[in-house]
Parts: structure tokens; C-alpha cells; sequence
């Protein structure tokens, strides 16, 4: 099943804490957007990619894509000041068909875990790769515990998220008419009735947040060498 992404890749790294866009910081010589990018690059089934960009790493970016011979970028759009308005942005320049968003800030993404999200956004419209929560979660107020939240109905979002363009689009549209911001792109569409399917993701497929996850980011890396045999990368 073909389809599109949008790749978010506008944001400051604050939590990194690395002075720079943390997209732009190198895995095994390779900067991490490179190691996103290249995953649906490789992909027959990838149409295009839509890369939401902070405009001041516009220059770096093109010279890294050229660099890097990555093929299938259509077009760097200027990212806004939350992520979903980044998304938004790259999301009006695509025509049709399914279309996944998924986080310049996870280069761990499986063409496989790709492929189911694309296959049952099709048939049911919107999908979004999870993992079931290993942790015990609880609510907090003022310092103290709430309530435990029962576990066994529990899963960390990661994304990619798919879906048909039109519930996407009018996801997006409802949420900016309403002045609704969600962390995610799959929020936007449960406000509005859209019912949103789980795909089991890895934990593999972390998201580079806080330099933690840099050292995780590593040793990732080297168990995808470790497995393909030692080439440089998968
Ligand atoms: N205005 C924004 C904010 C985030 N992102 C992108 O959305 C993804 C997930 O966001 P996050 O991990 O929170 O990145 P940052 O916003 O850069 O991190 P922080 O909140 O620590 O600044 C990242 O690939 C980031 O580049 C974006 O395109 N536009
Ligand atoms: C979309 C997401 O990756 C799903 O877990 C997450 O919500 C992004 O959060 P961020 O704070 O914008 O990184």
C-alpha cells in the first residue's frame, strides 16, 4: 500500500539540551534526521516525503539530503510554533491517498511496522503504532498520588501515525477552527469521532528526547550493525 509521510523535523530540542537542533546531532557518523529520512527513502512503497523544517536549518538540510542521496523529499515546508502546526503545513501540500506523520526525532521506525500502518489505515482510516506500558502509571495532584491507572489498558504512542488525507485534513482543520492543540496527530482525529486503530509497535522505536535517550539511540545502532552483519547501516 503506497502512501505519503510528513516529517516533523522543526523543532528547538529543548529537552536535549544539545544548543542545536537535536535532528542534526550524528548516530555512527550520520546525522539523526539522515537516519529517519532514510528509512522511507528505502521504501518502495514511500510516494514522497514532506519535511516540515525550521527555516534556518533550510541551507543544512539541502546540503545534507544532496549529501546524503536521499531521493524522495518533494518538498521542505516551514514548520510553526507547536509540532502539530508543523504538521499541519506539510499536510496541506499533499493531494491524496494515505499519509503517515511520523517524528524526524525516530530514526528506529520499521519498514514492517510501516507497512501494517499503511494496510490498515486503508481499511479503516487511521492507525498509530504503540507499544503496551511496562511501567506502573499513576495520576498525580499536588505531590500526591490520585489514582493508579489499571496497566493492561495502557500503551505508549509512538508514531508513525496513518491516515486516509481527508480525515487527516479535517482533523487538522477543526482543531486550528477550535483553537485545540494535542501532542499528537491522532488526538486531533479521536476529538472528532474519527476511531483510531493500535498497530503494535517495538521499543526499539524510541523518540530522541533527553540526552538519555541518546546513549539508548547507540546502543540501537550497534545491535542493527551487529545484525546486518556489520554494514554501516540497515
Ligand atoms: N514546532 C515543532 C516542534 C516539534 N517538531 C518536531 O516534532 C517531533 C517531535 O517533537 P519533540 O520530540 O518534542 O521535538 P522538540 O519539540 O524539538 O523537543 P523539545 O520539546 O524538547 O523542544 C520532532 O521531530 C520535532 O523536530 C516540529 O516539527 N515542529
Ligand atoms: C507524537 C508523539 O511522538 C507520540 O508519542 C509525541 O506525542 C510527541 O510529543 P513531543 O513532545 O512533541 O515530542
Amino acid at each position: 500500500m503506497e502512501y505519503r509521510v510528513v516529517i516533523p523535523a522543526a523543532g528547538q530540542g529543548k529537552r536535549m539540551k544539545a544548543g542545536k537542533n537535536k535532528l542534526l546531532l550524528e548516530l555512527n557518523n550520520c546525522p539523526v534526521i539522515i537516519h529517519t529520512l532514510r528509512v522511507f527513502d528505502r521504501d518502495p512503497a514511500c510516494r514522497g516525503i514532506y519535511l516540515a523544517i525550521h527555516p534556518g536549518d533550510r541551507e543544512t538540510l539541502q546540503e545534507l539530503i544532496q549529501r546524503f542521496s536521499i531521493k524522495k523529499v518533494v518538498k521542505l515546508v516551514d514548520g510553526g510554533e507547536e509540532r502539530q502546526h508543523s504538521v499541519y503545513n506539510a499536510v496541506l501540500e499533499i493531494d491524496g491517498g494515505i499519509v503517515l506523520v511520523h517524528d524526524g526525532a525516530r530514526p528506529f521506525i520499521k519498514q514492517a511496522t510501516i507497512h501494517q500502518l499503511t494496510e490498515e489505515a486503508e481499511s479503516s482510516g487511521a492507525a498509530i503504532a504503540a507499544v503496551p506500558v511496562k511501567d506502573t502509571i499513576k495520576k498525580v495532584k499536588g505531590g500526591t498520588v490520585e489514582e493508579t491507572i489499571e496497566r493492561s489498558s495502557l500503551w505508549m504512542v509512538q508514531t508513525p501515525q496513518a491516515f486516509r488525507l481527508p480525515l487527516l485534513k479535517r482533523a487538522h482543520s477543526e482543531a486550528a477552527a477550535d483553537g485545540f492543540l494535542g501532542t499528537d496527530d491522532a488526538s486531533l482525529a479521536e476529538r472528532i469521532g474519527i476511531d483510531v486503530s493500535i498497530v503494535e509497535s517495538d521499543y526499539d522505536n524510541i523518540k530522541l528526547t533527553t540526552p538519555e535517550d541518546l546513549y539508548f539511540a547507540e546502543a540501537i545502532v550497534k545491535k542493527q550493525e551487529e545484525m546486518s552483519g556489520g554494514n554501516k547501516y540497515v
